[in-house]
């Protein structure tokens, strides 16, 4: 049976490019996030559901208006709890057929959310990736042309970095890239040999 690997960590400690390592591997893996954008803009019922939540403005034409929404949800707990509950569960359904069709011993799913929605409980281990908040701040700034106060609004509805630990199997210091890789090879390893016992 495949196992189920989670990857997460905060805004801008590099879950994306430490699944793009995994991926170079052989590693199928699920980006839980595009996956869920996609079904926001793609499915039907969860159109109808954002716009009974939000109103007409959370799509422009027919795509996703994603600043409006990210205005509402980062600073009003209740609607991103309340979008969340939307969204989240057929994301889950999509990952399970999606893991269905892999061959692989191991898959990843890479999510900003894991330990926040109770959704680490399907997985056989957890990978957290880590930096310092005024790095993964200065990361995202830079990638996204953000600024400080709407990243910080969005670290606040995750949990921290010593919390996330606490509950991980293997833990990604992500500050140089050519170290990460190293532990990126260690832990395949070591999920391939756990893998193969079970
Ligand atoms: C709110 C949305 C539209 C904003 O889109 P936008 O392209 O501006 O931002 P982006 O997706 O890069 O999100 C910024 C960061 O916010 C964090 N984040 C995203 N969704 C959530 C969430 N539900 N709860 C907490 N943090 C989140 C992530 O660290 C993410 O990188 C988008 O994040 C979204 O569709 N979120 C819902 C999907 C979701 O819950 N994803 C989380 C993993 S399944
Ligand atoms: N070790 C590193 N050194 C320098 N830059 C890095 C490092 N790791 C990632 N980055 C850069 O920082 C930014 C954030 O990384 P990445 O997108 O992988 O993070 P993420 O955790 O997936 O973020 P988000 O939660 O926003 O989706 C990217 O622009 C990436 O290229």
């Amino acid at each position: 049976m495949t196992k189920l690997v989670g990857l997460t960590g905060g805004i801008g400690s590099g879950k994306t490019t430490v699944a793009k390592y995994f991926e170079e591997l052989g590693v199928p893996v699920y980006i839980a996030d595009s996956e869920a954008k996609a079904l926001m803009n793609r499915s039907k019922v969860i159109r109808r559901k954002l716009i009974a939540l939000f109103g007409n403005e959370a799509y422009l034409e027919n795509t996703l208006n994603r600043l409006f929404i990210a205005q509402q949800i980062f600073n009003d707990k209740k609607l991103l709890n309340a979008m969340n509950a939307i969204v989240h569960p057929k994301v889950a359904s999509h990952f399970k057929r999606w893991v269905n069709k892999q061959d692989s011993p191991y898959v990843i799913s890479e999510a900003a959310i894991l330990f926040e929605n109770g959704s680490y409980k399907k997985y056989d281990f957890i990978i957290t990736v880590t930096a310092p908040e005024n790095i993964r701040l200065q990361r995202v700034i830079k990638r996204d042309n953000s600024n400080k106060q709407k990243v910080e609004a969005i670290m606040a509805n995750q949990w921290s970095d010593q919390e996330k630990i606490k509950r991980s199997d293997f833990v990604i210091e992500n500050i140089d890239l050519e170290q990460t890789k190293i532990q990126v090879r260690k832990i395949h390893k070591k999920i391939l040999k756990l893998t193969s016992k079970h």
